[in-house]
């Protein structure tokens, strides 16, 4: 059966970020992908130099208008990611709000991109935006390290204080929450980089519990942007495919 995904990220015209990084995996997994692109950017914001249009929210409601003029908005899941703009942001709570009626069963992943390594990329008044408004939709939650930091106020320095970041982060409504990269030192050794996952479980007698899963990854020496992008739709995809694995 058609599984449809409304996926709305940067589009950028060099290099792998956003819908870039998104729709063409999700394609070859069997997804319909429709893409709005928040931004088009000559390219990811790490280059020295970077040149582009920004759609606004005025914008983004004139493409969601048309699509439900012709009746074809009913989505499987919602997958958001790179946004430079407050009442943008706040349309697209208002969109994920009506098609999370239009189909009670959607499911919202939500990639709250907001920075890394210590630096916000998107401007700071977007963080109580994220926490207050968008991240008490999503059912798949995939900040890294920095973004649970933000988005909690709490630091992580060991395991445990990621297990409690996503607790915290599962009482703002995430019922999934993945840390797709953390500065934990590894099991086996230095050579491998730290991802955590926690799912909230409803056991049969009714109690919640969280499952907790730690992924070492093999590190690759270079540093990635589009990466977490790739990541989130992935998790997408594969989620789908093995919902109880
Ligand atoms: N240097 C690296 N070596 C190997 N895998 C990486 C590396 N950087 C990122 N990844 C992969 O990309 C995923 C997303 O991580 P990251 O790019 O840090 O997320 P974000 O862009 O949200 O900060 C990681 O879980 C890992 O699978
Ligand atoms: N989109 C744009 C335009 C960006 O500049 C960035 C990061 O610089 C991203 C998306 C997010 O990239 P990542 O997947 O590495 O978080």
């Amino acid at each position: 059966m058609e599984c449809r995904v409304l996926s709305i990220q940067s589009h950028v015209v060099r290099g792998y970020v956003g819908n870039k990084s998104a729709t063409f995996p999700l394609q070859v997994l069997g997804f319909e992908v429709d893409s709005i692109n928040s931004v088009q950017f000559s390219n990811h914001t790490g280059y020295s130099h970077w040149k582009g249009q920004v759609l606004t929210a005025d914008e983004l409601n004139v493409l969601y208008e048309g699509i439900k003029l012709n009746k074809v908005n009913r989505y499987d899941y919602i997958l958001t990611g790179y946004s430079r703009d407050t009442s943008f942001l706040m349309t697209v709570v208002d969109i994920i709000q009506e098609l999370k009626k239009a189909n009670p069963s959607l499911v919202y992943v939500c990639d709250p991109v907001m920075g890394d390594q210590g630096a916000m990329y998107v401007p700071e008044y977007l963080l109580p935006v994220y926490r207050d408004n968008v991240v008490p939709l999503a059912d798949i939650l995939t900040p890294n390290q920095f973004e649970a930091e933000l988005l909690t106020g709490r630091k992580i320095t060991t395991e445990e204080d990621a297990v409690e970041v996503m607790d915290l982060l599962h009482k703002m409504g995430p019922e999934t929450v993945v840390l797709t990269s953390t500065d934990l030192p590894s099991r086996r050794g230095d050579q491998f980089l730290v991802a955590l996952g926690s799912q909230k479980i409803v056991k049969p007698d009714g109690t919640v519990t969280s499952q907790i899963i730690c992924m070492d990854i093999p590190k690759v020496d270079a540093v990635f942007v589009g990466t977490g992008d790739l990541f989130a739709a992935l998790l997408l995809a594969w989620t789908h495919h093995y919902p109880k694995d």
